[in-house]
């Protein structure tokens, strides 16, 4: 698990720090890092680091501090760095231990972008977690610089370090060097493309700061939590999943919220809809029951028109059955009132868009203020699907990334369905939220391993489910 802290708590627990040490500690700590990580990635990039030309770029504030420390560290193992000030006041202690190792310092002037384009390495110290709305105009020809690797102190500047939200232009990191703790924009879509590899360094403020705002979740996270077939078990106790999916225009959609369920270790599934579609389903997967029947969690919606009332009457029953359920596509046209965190709400941003009556676009640019409105409105946990899945629930904020791009592909999201209703059904004691975001984890492993670098079905997702997980780093030593 990566955890990400807001600024506010970010800057409680520096101001607790602080009052600890002697003044400007941090700071130092935060430019070693940098000179650290700054010096691998040129020797990466070159092959060695003395006689390298750097640019580093220095703001007004604290995060221009420590580009500037760092500059001078920079320039003690040889490196030609050139700082240039993007503000009349600069953090004067940094300025002057750059200049006292010899960087070359001016204020950055039009056109600096090709001083930028022929160095080896860019340090952007412009603004950290002060900062928001993009590139200010004059450096706004950054945002197209090629060449040189550009590490971002902290975090790529004109971010909004707690939303992740875009609102301008960015110069796009190689690396983010932060500092601490990640911050939510680090994990956040659509700012987490634009930070490249992240390094999060201890500063000693860990003690210091609270529950983490957004929480990233990883293999060995699914691998840790995720529930095993026990010797006690029977198909009843590992969970029943019932899957209203499907009609006569989407007949596929069942069968891959089906195979998912099935694949993603469900005791047994229950099939509710059309006969055409349960007819590919019982073809496709024999072990399914068709029918009614008692079931720990449901899978409501892939593949259903808004306009089947048969199987909307299905979808209403279900949701006010008191179970969890995933509510998915034609699912989340007619929402009822009474939704709880129960209800895992699984929109892609054009869904949740319509769920708001706003823009796409406008989802798209900042997932996380919009699926928190929904989360908010309807009281339901909310997954929003993308690159980076966004899962909002009562405790708080996790992601999932790293699925593989060819994930976008049609079917994808029924698939999703199946492998969390599985999950639910299997783990009911647990947050929602927790099993959402583990599902959603699994789903893009299971992409990366069906997909091996190139174009995937959405049934190759289904069946390769088994293989991520025993394929995840810690499975077999937490009883798989
Ligand atoms: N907290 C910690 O634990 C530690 C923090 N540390 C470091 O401190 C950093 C935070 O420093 P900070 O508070 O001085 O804010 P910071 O982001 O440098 O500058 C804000 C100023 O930038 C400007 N500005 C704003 N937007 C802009 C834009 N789009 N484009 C251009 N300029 C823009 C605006 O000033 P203005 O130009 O309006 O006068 C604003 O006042 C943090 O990120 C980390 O690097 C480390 O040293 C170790 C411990
Ligand atoms: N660019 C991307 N990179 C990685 N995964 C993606 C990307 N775009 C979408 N996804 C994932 O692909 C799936 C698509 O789901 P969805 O849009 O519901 O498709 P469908 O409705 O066809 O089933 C989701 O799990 C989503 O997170
Ligand atoms: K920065």
């Amino acid at each position: 698990m990566i955890a990400a802290h807001s600024v506010a708590d970010v800057r409680a627990a520096e101001r607790a720090v602080m009052a600890l040490l002697p003044p400007g500690t941090l700071m130092h700590r935060a430019a070693a890092a940098l000179d650290v990580e700054c010096a691998r990635v040129l020797r990466e990039a070159t092959g060695g680091v003395s006689g390298r030309r750097a640019v580093v770029l220095a703001g007004s504030g604290d995060n221009g501090g420590d580009a500037l420390l760092a500059a001078a560290r920079l320039a003690r193992r040889g490196v030609a760095v050139t700082a240039l000030t993007t503000s009349e006041h600069v953090h004067p202690e940094g300025l002057a231990a750059a200049r006292a190792a010899g960087v070359r310092t001016r204020p950055w002037q039009a056109g600096d972008e090709d001083v930028c384009a022929a160095a080896d390495l860019v340090l952007d110290g412009i603004a950290g977690i002060g900062g928001r709305g993009g590139l200010r105009p004059v450096h706004e020809g950054l945002s197209a610089l090629d060449g040189p690797v550009v590490v971002a102190v902290d975090l790529p500047s004109g971010l909004d370090a707690d939303t992740g939200a875009v609102t301008g232009e960015l110069m796009a990191a190689d690396v983010t060097v932060t500092f601490g703790t990640a911050k939510p924009a680090h994990l956040l879509a659509p700012a987490a493309a634009r930070c490249g590899r992240l390094v999060v360094v201890d500063i000693g403020t860990t003690d210091h700061l609270p529950a983490p705002a957004v929480e990233r979740v990883e293999l060995a996270d699914v691998a840790a939590r995720w529930r095993r077939a026990a010797p006690g078990d029977d198909k009843y106790s590992r969970g029943v999943v019932g899957v209203v999916a499907g009609g006569p225009d989407y007949t596929g959609a069942a069968v891959l919220a089906v195979e998912a369920a099935v694949r993603a270790g469900a005791g047994m599934v229950r099939y509710l809809g059309p006969q055409h579609p349960a007819e590919l389903v019982r073809q496709r997967r024999p072990e399914v029951v068709v029918g009614e029947g008692r079931v720990q969690a449901w899978v409501l919606g892939p593949g259903v028109s808004p306009d089947d009332p048969e199987q909307q009457d299905r979808i209403r029953r279900a949701l006010a059955s008191g179970e969890p359920a995933v509510v998915d596509a034609g699912a989340l046209a007619g929402l009822p009132a009474a939704l709880g965190p129960h209800h895992v709400l699984t929109p892609h941003a054009g869904e949740l868009a319509r769920l708001l009556g706003a823009e796409r676009r406008a989802v798209e640019a900042d997932p996380l203020t919009h699926a928190r409105r929904v989360h908010e409105s309807t009281g339901a946990t909310v997954l929003l699907k993308g690159s980076v899945t966004t899962v909002v629930g009562e405790r708080g904020v996790l992601t999932a990334a790293a699925a593989p791009t060819w994930l976008s592909t049609a079917g994808a999201g029924d698939v999703l369905a199946g492998v969390l209703g599985a999950a639910l059904a299997a783990r009911p004691d647990e947050d929602p939220a927790q099993v959402a975001a583990d599902a959603a984890v699994l789903h893009g492993w299971a992409a990366t391993l069906a997909s091996a670098g190139g174009p995937l079905a959405a049934l190759d997702v289904a069946d390769a489910v088994p293989a991520a997980l025993t394929s995840l780093p810690g499975w077999a030593g937490t009883g798989g």
